[in-house]
């Protein structure tokens, strides 16, 4: 069901044609208005809204230490409960802004609509820019009237899990939407703005606690503020069928029936995740594990912070700043690190991030530095190592002596890491190297301690926290990605100093672009010897081949894979690769 929007040109007349709310007789001059941060105002008053909406709003605060167990599959669904505002614009703290629709549900609308358009989007808007943040936030104020800087923090987090859940529920929601619409081709030629709104409006009702006269108003009214009053009648005729199907238990849903591939197709919608996927982890890791897995893909993901010891400081400093903040926290298996399920956006206002004094890194990138195992005094090149989380988190572990080389192909990602070096006074240990790998291995003489080849993979380990990349990512990507995980592994091992040590990593969990990639490296270099994790990670961890391995149903933290080679005394052979 992706790639069924009409095309750009399609959007883009619809879009200018029908905005009959803001853009006035003279367009140009609201736009003009509009850019003054003079917003219009709508024509509508606040009389529209239901009763005993803003009175909704009222919300869990920042830095909640309520906890609940990590919420999973299709039925357990993250309750935001009251937080979940049903206000409209008219409590904005700017007097200007538009009092016509719900602000966090017009940008959630706005940024699916980037998500899903990537590069298009920027075409779409016919902007110059290729920063599509900003389009986003110029394409709200030029459309919907006001400024995304208005929303409040609530409205923020708001816009946060509505877009991610929307994402991650996409093909089940399309599912729904096509089920209740008269005919096919209706859903097929629906305008992408009314699509957004309706797969949040139907997100909304199926995995929100909102109630439903909320979410019908709601988004009638944006759908009539952002489109037409016509699709404002669509919207509410949808959202009342889709009530009465959810009262009466009578949801449309696929069988689980037929041969394989079928079976596949239907679990991918339920489930919502594409049918390669589906076909590829039932072979690999059978029925029961895929079920797990798509929950867990599916529900909220927790992040973990790593204390910033180069600055001076422990677990237990943060630990307290965390109580001070009232942010409920986990201790971790790794004495560095803790974990948080809520109150993130307490860390940020706090400034701990800012500060240096902790990162936001997941325990199972954390885990492959423990494999890496740093010691003081050793020279190591981290060869794909942007934005550097594995980088700091070495460096950290080398007590202020040793070196690290930080290698990658993209300078803007390599300007963050050194960003990041300095914050955490990390920067006289780190030494950038912007090149392809390939081609330094080819030129450079120098050979190092550990050579560290963290690659570029599916990132199948980690689709709890990247809501889009299920959808982004295709199988024919996967063959293309192991074509290029053999040749960085080939250029690495040239930088290893006899005696010295090769550590592959991915977060993925598919054992194509682990297991298998490794089987073939030490085919291809028999000077290299695998050598088990054993001793560096909990034995939880360790496969029977003796690699590193996290599985986020079974380790409850992201997918991730490494393994430790040893180069032979003797090295490679001259003149190898
Ligand atoms: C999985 S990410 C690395 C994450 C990083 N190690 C960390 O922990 O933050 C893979 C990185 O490989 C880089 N990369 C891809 N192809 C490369 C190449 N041919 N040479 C060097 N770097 C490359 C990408 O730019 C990307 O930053």
């Amino acid at each position: 069901m992706e790639g069924v929007a009409p095309a750009v040109s399609l959007f883009r007349s619809r879009a200018s044609a029908r905005f009959p709310i803001f853009v006035a007789a003279d367009s140009g001059a609201a736009r003009r208005s509009s850019r003054k941060g003079r917003s219009r105002v709508s024509r509508r008053t606040l009389e529209t809204s239901p009763p005993g909406a803003a009175g909704s709003s009222a919300g869990r605060k920042h830095g909640s230490t309520e906890t609940a167990p990590r919420q999973s599959g299709i039925t357990r669904v993250p309750k935001l409960g009251p937080a979940v505002s049903t206000k409209r614009a008219g409590r904005s703290k700017d007097p200007h802004i538009s009092l016509e629709v719900s602000h966090h549900r017009a940008v959630a609308a706005v940024r699916l609509l980037r998500i899903e358009k990537g590069k298009a989007f920027a075409d779409l808007l016919n902007e110059k820019t290729n920063d599509s943040g900003d389009n986003e936030m110029g394409y709200v104020e030029r459309t919907l009237g006001f400024r995304t800087r208005y929303l409040e923090d609530r409205d923020i987090r708001l816009v946060t899990v509505i877009v991610a859940g929307t994402v991650r529920w996409k093909r089940y929601l399309d599912y729904l939407i096509m089920s209740l619409c008269t005919e096919e081709k209706m859903f097929r030629e629906m305008e992408p703005l009314l699509l957004q709104i309706l797969r949040i409006a139907f997100f909304e009702i199926l995995k929100l606690d909102v109630p439903a006269y909320a979410v019908v108003d709601e988004n009638v009214s944006l759908a009539k503020a952002a489109l037409r009053p016509g699709a404002g009648n669509m919207v509410n005729a949808m959202l009342r069928k889709l009530i009465l199907l959810k009262e009466t238990n009578s949801l449309p849903l696929p069988k689980i029936e037929g041969d394989d591939r079928a079976q596949a197709r239907a679990l991918s919608i339920i489930y919502s995740h594409p049918v390669w996927m589906v076909r590829r982890w039932i072979r690999f890791h059978g029925k029961d594990d895929t079920l797990r897995l798509m929950n867990w893909n599916n529900s909220d993901p927790h992040f973990s912070l790593r204390v910033n010891t180069s600055k001076g400081y422990t677990r237990a400093d943060l630990v307290k700043r965390l109580e001070s903040l009232q942010v409920h926290y986990e201790e971790s298996i790794m004495d560095e690190f803790v974990r948080i399920r809520e109150g993130m956006q307490a860390v940020l206002q706090a400034g701990l991030l800012k500060d240096g004094m902790c990162a936001v890194q997941d325990e199972s990138a954390g885990l492959v530095v423990s494999v890496v195992d740093p010691q003081p005094g050793e020279t190591i090149i981290d060869c794909c190592a942007a934005p550097g989380g594995k980088t700091l988190f070495m460096a950290s572990r080398l007590s202020g002596q040793g070196k690290i080389w930080a290698l990658d192909v993209n300078k803007g990602r390599l300007r963050i890491l050194m960003d990041a070096a300095k914050l955490h006074s990390l920067n006289d240990m780190i030494h950038d190297i912007h090149a392809d790998l390939r081609l330094y291995a080819k030129e450079t003489t120098a050979k190092y301690d550990k050579v560290l080849l963290d690659a570029p993979c599916s990132g199948l380990g980690v689709l709890s926290k990247r809501a889009d990349l299920r959808w982004n990512r295709q199988f024919e990507d996967l063959e293309e990605l192991m074509c290029l995980q053999d040749e960085l592994l080939d250029s690495a091992s040239t930088l290893v100093k006899p005696g010295g040590i090769l550590i592959y990593s991915t977060c993925s969990i598919d054992p194509e672009e682990n297991e298998k990639r490794i089987t073939a490296f030490v085919k291809r270099h028999p000077e290299f010897a695998i050598q088990s994790v054993c001793g560096y990670v909990p034995a939880e961890f360790i496969t029977d081949e003796g690699f590193y391995s996290s599985n986020p149903t079974k380790h409850s933290m992201d997918g991730a894979f490494a393994a430790r080679l040893v180069c032979s005394i003797l090295g490679a052979p001259q003149g190898h690769n």
